[in-house]
Order: structure tokens, then C-alpha cells, then sequence
């Protein structure tokens, strides 16, 4: 089941410029930096309400967001949902036709198992689905 809107994901050019940006435009500090290798991101995090904002950076060419950015200027690059249990979600919606980008779950940030799904198979828009494991 999906059961809250966990975060957006901001595809940016310049990590710093953009954390400066996004601590005067919230009014508060990010909470989190983190780089994740296997996605070659650095990542900043903000927590709004019940949900957050991750600015990420690529730290590679082969980067996604590298990629993106190389064809569009900065914005939203995908939507991010919690689920209670990534392998079923997972199930469902290929069973309902998604096309997902990870066969198995991921680590991600933040302390999350993720899978990406295709924005061709979901109106345009990268879809996250992530699960919080344990530190
Ligand atoms: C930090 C970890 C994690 C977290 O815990 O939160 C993250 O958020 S990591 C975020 C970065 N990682 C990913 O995005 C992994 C999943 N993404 C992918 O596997 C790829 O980016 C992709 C979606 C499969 C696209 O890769 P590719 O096919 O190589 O790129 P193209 O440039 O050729 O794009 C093909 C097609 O798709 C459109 N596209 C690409 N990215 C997006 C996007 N973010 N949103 C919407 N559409 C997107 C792109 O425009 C192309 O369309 P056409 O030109 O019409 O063919
Ligand atoms: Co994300």
C-alpha cells in the first residue's frame, strides 16, 4: 500500500547554490547530506510537514540526473512514494503493467529500500517507491 507522499526529487546543477536557495525559500535546514554511490547523486534533504524535498546532484556522467540535466534545465525529476512493503507494491504494478527500472529493490537514501518506475509507463513521471529500513 502506498501511504504518504515521501518526497520530491529536484535535479540540480549546483548542490550548494541550490541548498542556499531551498534554506531561505523553507525557512528551515536541510537535515540530511548524503552521497549515494550506486546512483552517483549527492543528495540534500528537507523535511516539510510529513513529506520531503531531496536536491540531487550527479557526481558522474553516467549519473541519471547528469543525464537529465543534459536534456532539460533543473526541476522535478520524480515523485516518491512510502509503501508499507516494497516487494508487493512491486508485484502489483507489474501486474497492472508498470514497466520498473530495478527487478529487485535497492538501497537508496536516507535509509530506504527503492525501486524506480518508468516515466514512459506512468504518465511522464519517474515514480519512486520507497521503504524505510532500519539504520
Ligand atoms: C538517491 C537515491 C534515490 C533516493 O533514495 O531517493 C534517488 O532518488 S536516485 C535518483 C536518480 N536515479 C534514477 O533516476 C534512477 C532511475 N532512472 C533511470 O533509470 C533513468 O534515468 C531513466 C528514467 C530510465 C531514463 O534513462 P535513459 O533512458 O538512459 O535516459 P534518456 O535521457 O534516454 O530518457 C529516455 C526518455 O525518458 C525521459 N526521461 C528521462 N528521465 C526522466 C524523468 N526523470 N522524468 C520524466 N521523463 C524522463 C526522457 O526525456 C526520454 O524521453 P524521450 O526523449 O521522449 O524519449
Ligand atoms: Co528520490
Amino acid at each position: 500500500m502506498l501511504t504518504n507522499l515521501e518526497h520530491l526529487g529536484l535535479a540540480v546543477n549546483d548542490l550548494e547554490a541550490a541548498t542556499a536557495l531551498y534554506t531561505s525559500l523553507l525557512g528551515i535546514a536541510p537535515y540530511k547530506k548524503e552521497h549515494v554511490a550506486s546512483e552517483a547523486v549527492d543528495t540534500v534533504f528537507f523535511q516539510v510537514g510529513g513529506s520531503k524535498i531531496e536536491l540531487l546532484a550527479g557526481t558522474s556522467p553516467d549519473s541519471a540526473i547528469t543525464k537529465f540535466l543534459a536534456k532539460k534545465p533543473e526541476g522535478i525529476h520524480h515523485v516518491a512514494f512510502e509503501v508499507d512493503d516494497i516487494r508487493a507494491e512491486m508485484q502489483r504494478l507489474q501486474e497492472q503493467g508498470f514497466v520498473l527500472l530495478n527487478e529487485e529493490p535497492k538501497r537508496g537514501a536516507d535509509n530506504k529500500l527503492v525501486c524506480f518506475v518508468h516515466p514512459k509507463s506512468a504518465a511522464g513521471v519517474l515514480v519512486e517507491l520507497c521503504q524505510s529500513i532500519a539504520d
